[in-house]
């Protein structure tokens, strides 16, 4: 089977079709989208976001090869996201982040035309309603992912205990211990959302995500953001630019929850 797939010039989103993905060109709820605010349809029936995340839940934090992640164990209710759009609770799986080469780019969604230096996505699975998460992979509700925007400007002290484990990440496969963090602290005050069904961003783009991208953004520094440029998806190659960009609506609603 060729060769696997990532964000480089021969095997990158505009591939990924061809290496075992025929969703990613075939789908109809692919993600990320362009999000144009004037098109989302406020909705008064959207509850708020209920998060309710134990700082002990955390547990590892390592290089995946595509991104730097979060674990968090899911095997009991500790962290939980309810209300939203969503029927039932979503537990806290993983965390992970998507950025750049440079400031001016890095997001995967892209809010009226502009783009971001990164993006957080907070991944979450239906444990009321699926056994496990990769029967939740399977489902159109099966998995809620929150989206935070990443803008460079001061630098953000909830992330700096993330920053410093970088430099024992550099490499594929990297991980270690990373215990009590709260990850409600990486959210913006304000949790108001667009909300729309979409997939994962990355093979297999399993269309069983429910998206929840917050309004406003969270702010990085820009010595914070180069740290994460230190990563390697493999032996000499800087991980950055792994995100995949916006992809056809094919006439999905997009609602808000905020005038
Ligand atoms: N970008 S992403 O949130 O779609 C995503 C996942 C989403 C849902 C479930 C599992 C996911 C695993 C990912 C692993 C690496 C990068 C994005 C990932
Ligand atoms: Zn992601």
């Amino acid at each position: 089977a060729g060769c696997s797939w990532g964000y480089g010039p021969k095997n990158g989103p505009d591939h990924w079709h061809e290496l075992g993905f025929p969703i990613a060109k075939e789908g109809t709820r692919q993600s990320p989208i362009e999000i144009k605010n004037a098109e989302a349809k406020f909705d008064q029936n959207l509850k708020p976001l209920n998060l309710s995340y134990d700082p002990t839940s955390s547990k590892s934090i390592c290089n995946t090869g595509t991104t730097v992640q979060v674990d968090f164990d899911d095997c009991t209710d500790r962290s939980v996201l309810t209300g939203g759009p969503l029927c039932g609770k979503y537990r806290l799986r993983q965390l992970h982040f998507h950025w750049g080469a440079c400031d001016t780019h890095g997001s995967e969604h892209v809010i009226d035309g502009k783009t971001f230096a990164g993006e957080l996505h907070l991944v979450h699975w239906n444990a009321e309603k699926y056994c496990e998460f990769n029967e939740a992979l399977k489902a159109p509700d099966g998995l809620a992912v929150i989206a935070v925007l990443l803008k460079v400007c001061e630098a953000n002290q909830a992330l700096q205990k993330i920053v410093c484990s970088l430099e024992c990440l550099k490499s594929k496969g990297a991980k270690t211990d990373f215990k009590d963090f709260s990850a409600c602290s990486l959210l913006p005050s304000c949790l108001q959302y667009w909300t729309y069904p979409g997939s994962l961003t990355t093979p297999p783009l399993c269309e069983c995500v429910i998206w929840l991208v917050l309004k406003e953004p969270i702010s990085v520094g820009a010595d914070q953001l180069a740290n994460f440029r230190k990563l390697e998806f493999g032996p000499c190659e800087p991980m950055q630019n792994n995100y995949r960009p916006p992809q056809a609506s094919k006439c999905r609603e997009i609602r808000k929850n905020f005038e």
